[in-house]
């Protein structure tokens, strides 16, 4: 019950991977048929992963994971400052924004991956933040706060898709029709629109047109493919800035070289295909099952429930379902390594070393100290049954019982 933090990967996934691992071992650079068979694999997969995102196989680019393509937008963002500001015309700099540093808009709910980096770059003085505080009452990045926070010297906006705790749907298609007519209005630096897509792909439909942003991250073990990632930049190069981190061998346009991992490229192109083929199936799934899950939760525990992910006017992910069992001795890592079925998560899992501290996206997002201590995020997958919920929320009544019990 825990699949905001990884997937399996599906049986036609697992083939077409082990396929390539036997047949397709050759360099995707080599010009003859060992090679020609790996490219021809990567282009499908390429074909495939753009039909998921809505984009053009062009602007796909591979990477090792999400972490990797969310640290290429940041990198890249500042490049595209100083490549913008380093020409002479700018350097009274206040005419175009290019005063001062960098500076980056993201939210205070992102993934390590894109705080992280961000924090980073403030550190080292490479550049400026504003994490704009979600509502407390809607969980919600709202649009009117992120266009507050633009400068003359914002060059990136990055705001997640959904959110991995709450399931929290981020209005990023409202963000990047706002920045669109401010970047037309004026002569000032572009701003850069990226969204953090780890969550939302294979939930609910993802479509980088519809959204209208320049960069969207793909990861891959959060919808049933291996742990590999891509970027979809719309145009790399030449509509969209997109500076390598990496030198090396040419692979990837120069925009992520190093010699490709053909079958794990493979499973994500076949796992993007079984999204496209199936999205309305695993959303209309997972929304039942998160359903049922709610009711029995309520059925069970009453008023010592409290639901995390209801925000009025918010939508969020079909699958996700963030409630505490409100009690003094019913925190959540408390609840969940007593339970002897149940595997599931206080939070993030890359928070997990954090130790029992309630999540800081929960404390951000409104939830009161005592309620988020007591948290469990519950995800369900594409296989979850009615009949898992059932003793799931039966594990938890037992287990409940046993702590109340105990004191
Ligand atoms: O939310 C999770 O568990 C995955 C990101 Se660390």
């Amino acid at each position: 019950m825990d699949y905001n933090a990884t997937t399996p990967m599906e049986p036609e996934v697992i083939q077409v991977v082990s396929d390539a691992l036997h047949e397709a071992w050759g360099n995707p650079s080599s010009n003859y048929i060992a090679g020609a068979m790996a490219k021809a694999i990567i282009n499908q997969s390429r074909q495939n992963v753009a039909r998921m995102v809505g984009g053009k196989a062009e602007d796909i680019v591979f990477t090792s994971g999400g972490t990797e393509a969310n640290n290429l937008v940041l990198h890249t963002a500042v490049e595209h400052f100083k490549e913008n500001c380093s020409t002479a015309e700018h350097s009274e700099g206040h005419k175009n924004g290019c005063a001062g540093l960098p500076h980056i808009i993201t939210s205070n709910v992102e993934h390590d991956s894109i705080r992280l980096t961000a924090k980073h770059l403030q550190t080292v003085g490479k550049a400026d933040v504003t994490c704009v505080p979600v509502s407390k009452v809607t969980g919600r990045v709202e649009v009117e706060d992120v266009i507050a926070a633009v400068r003359p010297n914002t060059c990136l906006i990055s705001v997640m898709l959904a959110n991995n705790e709450t399931g929290v749907i981020m209005p990023i298609q409202e963000i990047c029709q706002k920045i669109k007519s401010l970047n037309k209005q004026q002569e000032q630096l572009r701003i850069l629109l990226h969204t953090d897509a780890a969550q939302a792909l294979g939930k609910i439909p993802v479509d980088v047109q519809e959204l209208g942003v320049d960069y969207l991250t793909i990861v891959g073990h959060k919808f049933y493919a291996p742990r590999v990632g891509a970027l979809y930049v719309n145009g790399p190069g030449t509509k969209t800035p997109l500076y390598p981190m990496l030198f090396g061998g040419g692979q990837e346009r120069n925009f992520r070289p190093g010699t490709e991992n053909t079958p794990m490229i493979a499973g994500l192109g076949k796992a993007a295909e079984l999204v496209t083929a199936n999205l309305s199936h695993y959303q209309s799934h997972m929304l039942n099952i998160q359903m049922h899950l709610e009711e029995r939760l309520q059925d069970v525990f009453r008023d010592k429930i409290r639901f995390n992910s209801h925000y009025p006017g918010s939508d969020i992910l079909p699958n996700t379902c963030n409630v505490s069992i409100l009690g003094p001795v019913l925190q959540g890592w408390r609840v969940l390594s007593n339970c002897r079925r149940l595997l599931a998560s206080v939070g993030a899992a890359c928070h997990s070393a954090s130790g029992n501290r309630p999540s800081h996206i929960l404390l951000s997002s409104g939830v009161p100290t005592e309620v988020a201590a007591n948290a469990l995020r519950l995800s369900v997958g594409r296989e979850t049954t009615k009949e898992d919920v059932d003793a799931v929320v039966e594990d938890l009544r037992e287990t409940v019982q046993l702590l109340e019990n105990m004191n």
